[in-house]
């Protein structure tokens, strides 16, 4: 059966939209796949989906950025019942608290009781080689984890 992958993404100057495209036709050839901006995204529908990828940026003073507030709240309700994850983001090493908003993710996604089948990939404001290779690999890991 095809696996179905929600991504969902937060995006102020278009870096992580850019990141969860590239996920997006990562996967494309091998699983169903839907892109929601945060704001739009129901953290109550994530148990619905085989395997959720979050991409954030960072914001404020190393937090999470206002759009991923409400969702960030709703996902402490939710049991994920181990619906697998992984977390990405391009956020800043100018900042103190470099991808904070990508930690924090990490840990409530966990907390939730959803399966992490990736480690969490940071990345340093625009991403180079090494850094598509890995998101690419962190697609390949979510993919792996359907075999
Ligand atoms: C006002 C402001 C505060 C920020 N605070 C942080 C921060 O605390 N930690 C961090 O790692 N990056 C921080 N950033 C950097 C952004 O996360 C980074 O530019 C990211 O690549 C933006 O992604 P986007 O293009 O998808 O919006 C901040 C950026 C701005 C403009």
């Amino acid at each position: 059966m095809t696996p179905m992958i929600q991504i969902i993404f937060a995006s102020m100057s278009g870096r992580n939209q850019a990141i969860a495209m590239h996920l997006q036709s990562d996967l494309a050839a091998y699983a169903q796949t839907v892109v929601t901006e945060v704001s739009q995204a129901d953290a109550y529908d994530l148990p619905n989906a085989d395997a959720v990828i979050l991409v954030s940026y960072t914001y404020h003073d190393g937090d999470l950025p206002d759009e991923v507030q409400d969702f960030y709240e709703d996902l402490k309700d939710v049991d994920l019942d181990r619906t697998k994850f992984a977390v990405c983001g391009s956020s800043s090493k100018q900042h103190r608290h470099f991808g904070r908003a990508v930690d924090y993710l990490t840990i409530q996604l966990n907390s939730s009781n959803g399966e992490q089948v990736a480690d969490s990939v940071k990345i340093d404001q625009d991403p180079d080689d090494a850094d598509w290779q890995r998101v690419d690999q962190l697609a390949q890991r979510v993919l792996k984890s359907f075999e």
